[in-house]
């Protein structure tokens, strides 16, 4: 550019710039280092290919020969076996850690402590001969005669079943552990969600806890599956013909040692870089949700490295809706099929409760009814247990003294005579799905779209088909004006826009009363008034509604009643004008001089 031009500010025609030469800046260090590892990596192949001692003919001879491919068959069968069985244990003894039951966990403990104490060799040892402790394995009802089959234990226990056993007990108790860390790394307001949307715990475990829980198990469960697959040559022990005892046996025969252990040493090669793509895929299968944007698969990863294409695909969002066409959704506001099914709101009764976490007393004496189709708005200092109330309320957290109904039903129990009886978690469930919760963090299940998101609970609690739950949820959508996004996911999406999808996930269910948890609070002041908007309109629709909330202005602006709450206890209910213009406690006057 020329000084004219700088002093006139005209910019240079763009043909200039084009013949500009870039130089990128170089690296000494890097430089030095790629030449040193070309050198070495040349060194290494003329030690491997120009010494003859490596036997090269001889492994070629040998490699691809019957006997390497039985014994390499042999060695695969058993990872695969050992895999399986070991991983479906490992998610059983898991499970049964994290269980409420202490005997249980305690049982699942000390399975894990037996089998990871002893050396895989000692027990693949033990199990063979198992026929010396016991010569018969029978299943029969204890104490008496009855038997359903009883085996020669010696002839039942050949070493291939050994194997399979000994492996299987390593690896299960070494997987529950690595299993027990990724469920325990899923975000407890994941449970929470699942549970209120009213899904049954298996159906929790198996479609919100797990998949989210995989990301952090797949890399180490495919290092104990590597380890397995190597492990699997301990089995010599017992004589039995894998791939490692295989070669053994023809090295013995013709004193070809190296050439054989490298026919073995290829062969173990290849099958972890298998695994190893395998679990790349695995890898990325579950980082969907998790991530903005997906890594790359494997073959796009191999030709940008031959500079064919570029690594990520041009600003492609992960998104079903880029493998799925999206349906052209029908926008059905008000009127819609789902406004006019609902069951109208529910009387809610809370009757003198009290709850204490140890010695703190969070909920002391509490007494409210919230009359069919209202909207209460709680509020409160911090810490003073307006969230403990409304978790109480769907039975998230269990109260110790007094009773919460809806309708007169009781939510977590039921009543005979003076005497309460706690009801079975599927009981709960049922009820719960009356009282719809959202929270203050969305909680939405980061891997599953916007779309599942919404139909999951619909589908298994209220037993509706999928193409009917798609329908209600695509009219959600477009209720809470998001209907572009149901084949999102959560991550992809603004704070303000979960929250929404938050309500909607709720609304599926056609809750009686709807509970919210400061709903706005983890939001950017920007997005807090299209969260707002959702529940102003919400309050027309006859469902009750309870919200915790420090915005005093939109409390004052949607709520019938106001509720407010310190140390635990009631101080003052009463119309917004009355509770916030002129309070009838100093307590209240004081709070409301501070936060308006
Ligand atoms: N699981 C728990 N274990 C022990 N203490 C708890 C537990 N949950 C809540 N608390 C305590 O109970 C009290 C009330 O908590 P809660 O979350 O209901 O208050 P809050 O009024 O909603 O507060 P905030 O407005 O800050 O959310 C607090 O002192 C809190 O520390």
């Amino acid at each position: 550019m020329s000084a004219t031009d700088i002093h006139t500010g005209a910019v240079p025609p763009r043909r200039d710039l084009g013949e500009l030469r870039v130089i990128p800046v170089r690296h000494r260090a890097r430089t030095i280092g790629t030449a040193f590892a070309a050198v070495l990596l040349i060194a290494i192949l003329y030690s491997v290919l120009g010494n003859p001692r490596w036997g090269w003919p001889v492994f070629a001879e040998w490699f691809l020969s019957e006997p390497v491919l039985t014994g390499l068959g042999r060695t695969l069968l058993l990872t695969a076996l050992g895999a399986f069985f070991g991983f479906t244990l490992g998610t059983v003894l898991a499970l049964a850690r994290v269980s409420s039951s202490p005997l249980l966990a305690a049982l699942a403990w000390g399975f894990i402590w037996l089998f990871r104490s002893i050396p895989l060799i000692v027990l693949l040892l033990i199990l063979n001969n198992l026929g010396y402790l016991y010569q018969t394995v029978s299943l029969g009802v204890p104490f008496t005669e009855i038997s359903f089959f009883s085996y020669n234990t010696t002839q039942l226990m050949t070493p291939f079943l050994a194997a399979v056993l000994g492996l299987t007990l390593n690896l299960g108790a070494f997987s529950a552990e690595v299993i027990r860390g990724g469920i325990l790394s899923v975000d407890q307001g994941q449970h929470e969600a699942a549970a209120a949307l009213g899904l049954p715990k298996g159906h929790q475990a198996r479609r919100i806890v797990l998949p989210q829980a995989m990301r952090s198990i797949v890399p180490t469960a495919f290092n104990e599956i590597i380890g397995l697959a190597k492990g699997t040559s301990m089995v010599y022990v017992l004589a039995l013909p894998e791939l490692f005892y295989t070669v053994q046996i023809i090295y013995r025969r013709n004193l070809e040692v190296i050439p054989l252990l490298m026919v073995a040493t290829v062969w173990y090669l290849i099958i972890l870089s298998v695994l190893s793509i395998i679990q790349y895929h695995i890898e990325r299968h579950y980082a969907r949700g998790a991530l903005r944007t997906l890594p790359p698969n494997a073959f796009r990863v191999f030709f940008a490295r031959l500079g064919l294409v570029s690594l990520y695909s041009p600003a492609r969002p992960v998104s079903v809706a880029a493998e799925t066409p999206a349906p052209v959704i029908r926008a059905r506001s008000h009127g819609s099929d789902w406004a006019n099914s609902l069951p109208g709101g529910g009387t809610v009764e809370i009757r003198g409760v009290t709850k204490a976490y140890g010695d703190l007393v969070v909920l002391e004496d509490v007494d409210l009814v919230i009359p069919s189709g209202s909207v209460t708005a709680i509020i409160g200092p911090s810490g003073s247990g307006k969230s403990t109330l409304l978790r109480s309320i769907n039975h998230l957290e269990r109260v110790d003294r007094g009773y919460i109904a809806i309708d007169r039903e009781l939510i977590g129990y039921r009543r005979e005579g003076d005497t309460l009886y706690e009801l079975k978690e599927r009981e709960v469930l049922e009820r719960r799905t009356d009282v719809g919760m959202v929270f203050q963090n969305f909680n939405l299940f980061p891997h599953l779209t916007v779309l599942q998101n919404i139909t999951e609970a619909p589908i298994k609690v209220r037993g509706l088909s999928r193409g009917d739950a798609e329908r209600l949820a695509l009219d959600l959508l477009a209720r809470v004006g998001l209907a572009d996004k149901a084949y999102a996911y959560p991550r992809q999406l603004s704070g303000g826009q979960q929250q929404r999808v938050a309500i909607a996930r709720t609304l599926a269910l056609k809750p009686k009363v709807l509970l919210f948890d400061e709903p706005t609070s983890a939001l950017d002041p920007e997005l807090v008034g299209e969260v707002l908007d959702v529940i102003k309109e919400l309050a027309q629709s006859g469902i009750t509604l309870i919200i915790v909330t420090h915005e005093i202005g939109f409390a004052r602006e949607v709520a019938d009643r106001i509720v407010f709450m310190e140390q635990g206890r009631v101080v003052e209910t009463g119309s917004p004008e009355q509770v916030l213009n002129d309070p009838q406690h100093r307590r209240t006057a004081d709070f409301i001089a501070k936060v308006l």
